[in-house]
């Protein structure tokens, strides 16, 4: 047996009172270890006579935040694996709820998963007004698998209960209260006292003594069930039309509901067995743990520094990048000082700023008042005076070497010598715009995605000169807006942007040898992703397309696809979205359409590259499609890898997640790359590099992890282990 991981305790009071509290830090999560002991201790205080009733709690204010993720791994290597039933039968359904002793839960904190079931079993729960409950497991490709399914729509209604559940997203406790999930708020310095005397209340008769598994008040009419079940499974369809598991959640739900709970937790036993072996599952699985993993970079945050408080931002330049960088930051009470040229730019900036905390008020996310509060964070100014007193500068200026170079000499005069100097360049070179500085290992990329306050993605970008404290600091921060980090080398196109410049060269490639544009893009979404490679040059304009276009031709020569076909385009006027044409018309509300004058552009830019259609390009399946679209993208990310430009496989997966909306459910780049199998693509890029050029030549370390069968995410350790 390995380590142990986490337990329970329990403390019998003189009220007879038994206190089992979940103790599994950092959040007190059900692991294997923890279920046995509840069972245990739940045993032990329903034989010991001294022991009237029960509270079940977690340690240092968090109740539990479910299953233990971690676990899933002994489960799918088969090294753990319970008798389906033995934690929602019998230890949750016929030891706890069937139990002649009642349990309340005292919920702080949170009370997700497995945690919020183990609750729902209790005879009655009590929270404080802060804590989080829900059903997060859809998120994680499985199904609430200790008795969710059947419990939560007795408590709350089954309208409510499928919100839940379909979307993960919690409520607090406030809500849950008036949802009739918790029976009563409380502070959490009382909260355990109260919860015993509850207890003690319900033994007592003074409070009702509920099963929520038989609870039926809530319960819709069974012929207004079946509609709303209907109208469920019609919306999952189509949201999320490549998973399977929230349309299982839904039949297992329905179980309960036409056959009784006791059927309906057999049936969620039974369900959740095939689903947590599934790919999805596995996938996001490993999405969660990448994304949490992006934050622990070797050499750095193991050094034991601790980031230093930020105060006060200045931002350079209130364009699209630097007003929504501002956003997030005022968002997240960081003060900032917007500083533009002149005060036509700075009205704009903040006019614009101002819009991107409007749409959220309209939206519901940001109250009247807190929009006022928010603003005032914000100061605009037109010179560097106000800079003395900031502890970190982000320029996002246009992307000129030489300007860059000016701001970042003046910054070395104005600001205080701490202050973190970062730039939002996505395409120069870092040790260019420090070189006339002194201060290289202050000089950092902090790379957004637009629009900023909205992509959930932060590229930190190192030089070898950039100083670890300067990289904990920026993690923090990133922590603080609520962004996902990765720390990345110096280079053209970083990770993300590198990664995805193939997408759209493959797609020009295919193009010009036969295949059409709009097919190419249905195919890629229905595949998973936000848009095909065209939409989306349509969205970012063909203006930025052609400028990094520029950059990727000037340093990987070699491997760029040289097509006209944009700069014809744009000859035209088009410039994508913006312009209302591009590979596609826009009407007023942005809606795409084909337009049947692009095959006049391509068979123009065709003859230019002296391109001939290739019957076979024109006549592509699904499955090729999106090979010869994603293969070079697997490629460029080896090459990253192998550069040392990313330090793990799974900082790439989570990138290419969240900076290009890859479909976490197929576990970002790598990861699926790996589910096909290095060899398979090896071979796939070599024959297409022998009929179509050096754009799809495998490079050297997708060919050395072919030949020995390595997976292309296994580190460098792990493959020379292999060998
Ligand atoms: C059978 C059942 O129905 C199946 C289940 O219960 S499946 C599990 C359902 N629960 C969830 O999905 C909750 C997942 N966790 C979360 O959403 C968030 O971690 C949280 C809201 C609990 C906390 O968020 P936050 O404070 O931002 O901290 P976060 O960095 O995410 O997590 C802190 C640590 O706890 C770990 N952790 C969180 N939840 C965990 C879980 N359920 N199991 C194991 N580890 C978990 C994280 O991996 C992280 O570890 P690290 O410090 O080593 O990286």
């Amino acid at each position: 047996m390995g380590s142990s991981r986490g337990h329970t305790l329990m403390e019998v009071g003189p009220d007879g009172v038994a206190l089992i509290t979940i103790v599994n830090p950092p959040v007190n999560s059900l692991s294997f270890d923890v279920l046995r002991s509840l069972k245990e201790s739940y045993d032990q205080a329903l034989q010991r006579e001294d022991v009237k009733a029960i509270v079940v709690t977690g340690a240092k204010g968090k109740f539990s935040g479910g299953f233990d993720i971690s676990a899933f791994g002994s489960i799918h290597e088969a090294k753990e694996r319970p008798q389906p039933g033995w934690i929602s039968v019998e230890i949750i359904t016929d030891t706890i709820e069937a139990a002649r002793k009642p349990s309340v839960a005292a919920i702080d904190g949170l009370a997700l998963g497995g945690g919020l079931e183990l609750a729902m079993a209790c005879n009655a729960r009590l929270s404080t007004p802060t804590a989080q409950l829900g059903l997060p497991e859809l998120q994680l490709g499985i199904i609430p698998g200790f008795g969710g399914t059947q419990r939560l729509p007795r408590l709350v209604g089954l309208t409510k209960a499928l919100e839940m559940m379909l979307t993960s997203k919690p409520v607090k406790g406030k809500e849950a209260f008036s949802l009739g999930l918790v029976d009563g708020l409380v502070s959490p310095d009382e909260l355990v006292n109260s919860a015993r005397q509850w207890a003690l209340d319900i033994l007592g008769r003074r409070r009702p003594w509920v099963a929520s598994l038989y609870k039926t008040d809530k319960l819709e009419p069974l012929g207004e069930a079946r509609e709303i079940l209907k109208f469920a499974r019609d919306q999952t369809r189509k949201r999320a039309p490549n998973l399977q598991h929230p349309l299982v959640c839904i039949d297992v739900i329905e179980a309960g509901i036409v056959s009784g709970p006791r059927a309906g937790l057999w049936k969620e036993a039974e369900s959740f067995e095939g689903l947590v072996n599934s790919d999805t599952c596995k996938s996001l699985i490993h999405v969660f743990f990448s994304q949490r993993g992006s934050s622990k970079v070797p050499g750095v945050t193991d050094r034991g520094l601790v980031p230093r408080r930020v105060k006060k931002v200045a931002i350079l330049g209130g364009g699209l990048m630097g007003s929504g960088i501002a956003t997030a930051l005022i968002l997240s009470n960081y003060p900032v000082i917007l500083k533009e040229v002149n005060e036509k730019f700075l009205d704009a900036g903040i006019n614009r700023i101002k819009a991107n905390l409007q749409s959220r008020v309209k939206k519901g996310r940001l109250t009247t008042e807190n929009f006022e509060r928010v603003i005032s964070l914000l100061k605009g100014s037109l010179n560097y005076e106000d800079f003395g007193d900031v502890d970190m500068v982000i320029e996002a200026v246009v992307e000129n070497v030489s300007l860059k170079q000016q701001i970042f000499s003046d910054l070395e005069k104005y600001c205080p010598p701490h202050c973190i100097l970062a730039s939002n360049t996505s395409t120069i070179d870092l040790n260019l715009i420090g070189e006339k500085t002194k201060s290289q290992d202050r000089i950092v990329g902090a790379h957004f995605f637009s629009p900023a306050h909205v992509m959930p993605l932060l590229e930190i970008v190192r030089t070898k000169h950039t100083s670890p404290q300067v990289i904990v600091d920026l993690l923090d921060i990133a922590k603080k807006i609520k962004k996902t980090p990765v720390v990345v080398g110096n280079c053209t196109g970083f990770a993300v942007n590198r990664m995805f410049f193939p997408y759209t060269q493959a797609g020009l490639l295919l193009v010009e040898h036969g295949a059409d544009v709009y097919q190419i893009d249905k195919v890629i979404t229905k595949f998973g992703m936000p848009m095909g490679p065209f939409r989306l040059a349509d969205l970012v304009g063909f203006g930025v397309a052609v400028a990094t276009g520029m950059q990727f031709m000037e340093n990987f020569p070699e491997r760029t696809y040289k097509s006209m076909l944009i700069p014809l385009l744009q000859e035209d006027k088009r410039a994508g979205e913006t312009t209302r044409k591009g590979f596609y018309l826009y009407d007023d509300k942005r809606k795409a359409r084909p337009d049947p004058e692009l095959k006049n552009f391509i068979e123009k830019s065709r003859s230019i590259s002296g391109v001939s259609v290739d019957p076979k390009l024109a006549k592509l399946q699904e499955k090729d499609i999106i090979e010869m679209i994603f293969f070079p993208v697997v490629n460029e990310a080896c090459r990253v890898l192998d550069e040392g430009i990313a330090v793990k496989a799974a900082d790439l997966d989570i990138s290419s997640v969240m900076g290009m909306g890859f479909p976490p459910y197929r576990g970002g780049i790598i990861f699926w790359a790996d589910s096909l199998g290095s060899k398979y693509i090896y071979s796939r890029l070599e024959k297409w590099s022998e009929s179509y050029g050096e754009f799809f030549k495998p490079c050297s370390y997708l060919a050395a992890r072919a030949a020995k069968g390595i997976p292309l995410g296994a580190s460098v350790e792990q493959a020379k282990s292999r060998l």
